[in-house]
């Protein structure tokens, strides 16, 4: 073991993490290569890990509150080491970018021998490195503490990691980072699928509740489905069913050496996401199997959207996807334009004929928007194709089979047009097989409302731009009469101006009122064209060097300066 007398005293940790960087024919002296993904390739391992890192970016006041201009960086890795996330200080981060602590850049100690992040995955343990403990003497000028978060059943889903300068670093940053990795392991515990009761464990009733208690989610009839580190100690002496049979609901109840509270997990809100998850699984299921799903909701409430993420699920996601707006159809070309004709069917058709949006959506999905605005003689004719199958183009006498699913949509009460006479029943029964109703913004719960604006940041700017304390609750209480759409505008602008990092109150454009909707939709667009020009400027007009710093591509940046 070659291990520096000079450096500080190992643990045992260090000791086998140095004999596996030997192992590995790692050469102290030689640079380390912390082999960078691809920004594709890194944007798609964020994708697939983006409820991490919302349930990371949940836990950051933790860190900000801690750090108050500490020269040092937060990281969070995936369970290969890949640093997915960045943040803190920009001074240290210039230092930090030199030695690769940067996203994309992998941190496992197969190539960069002990560190902070790779010992802390492999042995599936916290641990501080500091200056000479690294391995390679390329990583001595850094000191890092990181703590690995463990999924609910024990597997290592990532690493949160805090560095600094070697001579900077300070014990209360591995405290920092293991409050934050249990604060997320406490989260995907709470959030369990199936669980009915949450049982806390603490050694006093101070301690219960904390993101150190043991905490232990389980069926309605006892039957354990997860649990976070500290608990995991503990299960061998626990019987949870016994446990959750002597507890009563709420009542701090003395339990071994310490204290044990039962809760019972709040049902799950029936707020967008987790009724999309439930209704959309349903949805479909039923799509798969033939049935046309009806969905209704407001504009701008994620109709399209839905239907297109359907689509890519379902068993048609090979055969097309045919989207028609039915109320942009010329009237009098609707049935020429939705079933077909033949050639030269009738004054000033096609001369080749058309195949008409039906027959296109052979072995695929045709998405019929805005339902409601179909002249009743095309529903008629609608109808019948959907009861037989079949479709006779215009000028056809014979019909032709067609295999599809239907999706209609519609913002307007299809319910209230029947009662009118405006929409045909036997067709609304025919396309209501399975009805999703789609909230609008007003009606999300805090926490539905908190997921989504998280989900748009990371889609829009990436893993870097949040919101400033407070600011959630003010665009929660905002009215958003374009839901979706209007809210992404809002945070598509907002983001720009905070060049991607944290948006502050000053950042957010006047925020829409039900009047003012187009005003207000016209008011972002011309903000977004300021800014852009103005980067524009900064950099001499040089568009490329301008569409990096925005952190959007060149024809964005010209669709965008087009009005768009
Ligand atoms: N669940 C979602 N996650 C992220 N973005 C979404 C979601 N739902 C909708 N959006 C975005 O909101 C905008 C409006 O969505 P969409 O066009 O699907 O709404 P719609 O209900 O079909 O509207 P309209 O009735 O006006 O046609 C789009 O930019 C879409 O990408």
């Amino acid at each position: 073991m070659t291990y520096p007398a000079s450096t500080p005293q190992p643990g045992e940790r260090l000791l086998r993490s140095w004999q596996r960087s030997q192992t590995f024919g790692l050469q102290r002296g030689h640079q380390a290569d912390p082999c960078c993904l691809s920004p594709a390739e890194l944007r798609r391992r964020q994708q697939r890990h983006r409820h991490l890192l919302t349930l990371l970016q949940r836990a950051m006041p933790l860190f900000e509150q801690w750090q108050q201009g500490r020269p040092c960086r937060l990281l969070f890795a995936d369970a290969d080491g890949t640093i997915l996330l960045s943040t803190g200080d920009n001074h240290f981060g210039d230092r930090a970018r030199r030695l690769a602590l940067a996203t994309g850049a992998s941190w496992h100690e197969q190539t960069m021998g002990t560190n902070a992040i790779g010992t802390a995955l492999l042995e599936q343990q916290e641990i501080s490195v500091l200056g000479e403990q690294h391995y390679m003497h390329a990583n001595a000028a850094i000191s890092c503490s990181a703590s690995p978060v463990l999924s609910p059943t024990g597997e290592l889903l990532g690493v949160i990691n805090i560095s600094s300068e070697a001579g900077e670093h300070s014990a209360d940053m591995l405290l920092t980072a293991r409050l934050m990795s249990l604060s997320m392991e406490n989260a995907l515990v709470s959030e369990q699928q199936d669980a009915c009761w949450l049982l806390s464990l603490a050694s006093d009733a101070a301690g219960l509740q904390q993101p150190w208690s043991a905490l232990i989610a389980l069926r309605e009839d006892g039957q354990l489905l997860g649990a976070n580190r500290r608990a995991r100690q503990w299960l061998p002496k626990l019987d949870p069913a016994a446990l959750l049979a002597r507890l009563r609901q709420g009542e701090l109840t003395p339990w071994g050496d310490g204290m044990a509270l039962l809760s019972r997990r709040p049902a799950p809100a029936r707020s967008r996401p987790v009724a999309e998850n439930a209704t959309e699984a349903a949805g479909l299921k039923l799509l798969n199997h033939g049935v046309p799903l009806l969905l209704q909701g407001e504009t701008g409430t994620g109709k399209d959207h839905t239907v297109r993420r359907l689509h890519k699920q379902s068993r048609r996601a090979q055969g097309p996807l045919v989207a028609v707006n039915c109320g942009a159809l010329p009237t009098e070309l609707v049935e020429a334009e939705l079933f077909g004709h033949a050639p030269g069917a009738f004054t000033g058709s096609h001369k080749a004929g058309r195949t008409g949006y039906i027959r296109a959506a052979h072995q695929g999905i045709l998405f019929l928007d805005e339902i409601g605005e179909l002249p009743l003689a095309a529903q008629t004719r609608l109808l019948r194709v959907l009861q037989e199958k079949a479709v006779v183009p215009l000028g056809c006498h014979e019909p032709e089979p067609v295999d599809f699913c239907v999706v209609a949509a519609s913002h307007k009460d299809l319910e209230a047009m029947v009662r009118d006479g405006r929409f045909r029943e036997d067709l609304y029964f025919r396309l209501n097989g399975y009805k999703l109703t789609l909230p609008p913004l007003r009606d999300y719960a805090r926490s539905a409302f908190e997921t989504l604006v998280e989900r748009l940041l990371l889609e829009l700017h990436g893993e870097h731009c949040r919101l400033a304390a407070g600011l959630m609750d003010t665009l929660h209480a905002s009215s958003w009469p374009g839901n979706i759409r209007q809210l992404r505008q809002v945070l598509e602008v907002a983001g720009i101006l905070a060049d991607g990092g944290v948006i502050e109150a000053g950042h957010l454009p006047e925020l829409p009122t039900p009047a003012r909707t187009q005003e207000a939709v016209q008011d972002l667009k011309s903000a977004t064209e300021r800014q852009i020009r103005k980067v524009l400027d900064d950099c001499n007009g040089n568009v490329s060097e301008a569409a990096r710093r925005l952190g959007i591509s060149r024809t964005t940046l010209y669709a965008r300066l087009k009005g768009g």
